[in-house]
């Protein structure tokens, strides 16, 4: 058995370094038709072709004007371990229709991603309609089989990536963003790739503890409503005793407790009777357990317990956390929590109460933030997970991979609808950026074309309304495509996830803000040069077949 079938086997993410892939992609990941095709192409004489295909979306996810790219590092493993095991090729064999010739599968068997070229945007850059993220050349038959797989490992990815980036701006840079979607996501894969690609876009760490030890993000947690109502009375504690960090003698947390809820009660106006002991059992216990890390769930009715048992861990040399609220008007308890942690500040002395931690969950997402922020809240710390993770707003991201140049003859697809037309042939695509530093326009040109120059004027043309057009004149030009495989190679040093992460808030920084905003955002421009636009236009009219009226 080779190595990625035992990644299938032994659970669907192999922890073996950083060229390790997920199990389940490999070659037979991919839609019946690529291969019927291939077995078409080969029998038509066609193993000499060679191709180009953009891989580009049509519109932005969630109705923004901007998409993260990600997913890039996964589509590069791919790429290098492209090959049909044994295995493979007998289950084709057995699948395929009856007379598939015999040498057919021997062509398959002996497949590589060698003689392909990936060129692509960096991973973690802010993309943006038809501008191809992925431009792969090389032997038709095989960048037409890469087709699925490709497009499954950049769409989720890019999307999430997009989503949680979108999140990140509403919340501000200051507040925390965990994910806690797993229970959610669409299935083990999904929840694995929404807890990395959410990393990527922004969010601070994730309660997947798989995912934080298959991609080094940070695990964070709290504890279950389970822990509460596992507990009915204080008579249920098997153990009240913790030892004093400073002294190392052993006290009766519980015995603290009680003390402080009586004095809280008066500060705070809530007769103890109003708070469960059941609950005041459980803190205790989870204080014990964890007393320099006590985060606590509270209800409406918890700020007591909670306050009396972090009293209680301050006596005894340490510091609570905070807690997390999950229910209920989350504007309102978290300025009533913050209330009650300063009151209790001042009148206990405990100056770092004032700082404890607000966490709030339960079905959050970005118009629930935008509204809390417009309200006033004092909310340190979202825990997100369906919206997130489902992308529930819009569940897909729709990039296509579409033929652009085969034998280096363009390719055009035609459709009724404009938004559909493909840009033919193999281009560059280039960023033109102001003297402020943000990102003016997209270029897409001719590979033959020279690359736009700075400071010198460059005509921008809308690709399909010939009245739309603007000169630029760049103060900055980056190429976008860098070779990233090449003569069976990865070509570029990959950046960490970290590294990815960073350049998502980098590369966002250059969008103007009117791009970015969540309502009515303004579309950013995608443009053809002059030469290009005549070349879709000509090919277009020569394509497009003439009616006859009668
Ligand atoms: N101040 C607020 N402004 C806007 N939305 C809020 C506010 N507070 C809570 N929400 C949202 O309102 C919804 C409340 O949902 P729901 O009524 O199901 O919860 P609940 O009854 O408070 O709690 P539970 O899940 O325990 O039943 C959640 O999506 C939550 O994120
Ligand atoms: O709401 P989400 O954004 O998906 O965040 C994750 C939720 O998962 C947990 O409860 P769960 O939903 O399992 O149960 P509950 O709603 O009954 O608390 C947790 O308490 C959060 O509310
Ligand atoms: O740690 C938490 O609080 C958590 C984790 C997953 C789902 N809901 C909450
Ligand atoms: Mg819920």
């Amino acid at each position: 058995m080779n190595d990625r079938e035992l990644g299938c086997a032994g659970g669907q993410f192999m922890d073996r370094g950083r060229m390790n892939q997920n199990g389940v992609v490999q070659p037979l990941l991919t839609d019946l038709y690529q291969i019927t095709m291939a077995y078409a192409y080969w029998k038509s004489d066609k193993t000499d072709d060679t191709a180009v295909f953009d891989l580009f979306f049509r519109n932005n996810p969630f109705h923004g004007e901007f998409t993260i790219f990600a997913g890039l590092e996964e589509c590069l493993k791919f790429l290098d371990s492209f090959h049909y095991s044994q295995s493979d090729i007998e289950y084709l064999k057995q699948t395929l229709p009856e007379g598939i010739e015999h040498e057919f599968f021997e062509y398959l068997g002996n497949l590589t991603a060698r003689d392909v070229t990936l060129y692509a945007i960096d991973e973690g850059t802010v993309a943006f309609p038809r501008v191809p993220i992925i431009k792969i050349e090389g032997p038709l038959i095989i960048v037409q089989l890469l087709e699925t797989t490709l497009l499954t490992l950049v769409n989720y990815a890019s999307l999430m990536a997009t989503n949680a980036a979108r999140y990140r701006m509403v919340a501000g840079k200051h507040v925390k963003l965990l994910e806690f979607g797993l229970r959610r996501a669409q299935g083990p894969d999904g929840g694995l790739s929404a807890s990395k690609y959410s990393y990527t876009g922004g969010f601070d760490g994730t309660s997947n503890v798989l995912a934080g030890k298959l991609f080094n993000i940070p695990v964070k947690g709290t504890h279950a409503h389970a822990y509460i109502t596992s507990f009915s009375s204080i008579g249920e504690l098997k153990t009240r005793l913790i030892k004093h960090k400073q002294t190392g003698i052993m006290e009766d947390l519980l015995e603290h407790a009680i003390k402080h809820r009586g004095l809280l009660s008066h500060l705070l106006d809530v007769s103890t009777e109003e708070s469960s002991e059941g609950e005041l059992a459980a803190m205790v216990s989870y204080a014990i357990a964890f007393p320099d890390g006590f985060m606590a769930l509270v209800d409406t009715s918890g700020l007591l317990n909670f306050s009396a048992v972090a009293l209680a861990l301050n006596d005894l040399g340490y510091h609570a956390l905070g807690i997390r609220i999950d229910s209920g008007d989350l504007a309102y308890l978290s300025c009533l929590a913050r209330e009650t942690f300063e009151k209790v500040a001042e009148r206990f002395k405990v100056p770092w109460f004032n700082k404890l931690t607000i966490v709030a969950s339960n079905d959050i997402n970005e118009d629930t933030i935008l509204s809390l922020n417009e309200q006033g809240h004092k909310i340190d710390c979202f825990g997100i997970g369906t919206h997130l993770v489902t992308c529930q707003r819009q569940p897909a991201l729709g990039c296509v991979y579409k033929l652009v140049e085969i034998n280096g003859q363009p390719r055009i697809k035609l459709s009724q609808d404009v938004e559909k037309v493909t840009m033919p042939g193999n281009k560059n695509a280039y960023r033109l950026y102001s003297a402020d530093g943000h990102a003016l326009i997209d270029l897409l040109q001719k590979v033959s074309e020279p690359p736009p120059a700075v400071g010198q004027k460059v005509l921008c043309r809308h690709p399909f309304q010939e009245s739309k057009r603007a000169y630029v004149i760049p103060s900055h030009v980056e190429s976008l495509y860098k070779v990233y495989w090449k003569a069976g190679k990865i070509c570029q040093q990959l950046p960490t996830l970290e590294q990815v992460r960073e350049k998502v808030q980098i590369s966002l920084k250059t969008l103007r803000n009117d791009h970015k905003r969540t309502l009515n955002p303004t579309p950013y421009k995608v443009a053809v040069s002059d030469n290009l636009y005549n070349f879709i236009h000509d090919l277009w009219l020569q394509n497009a077949p003439i009616g006859e009226l009668s």
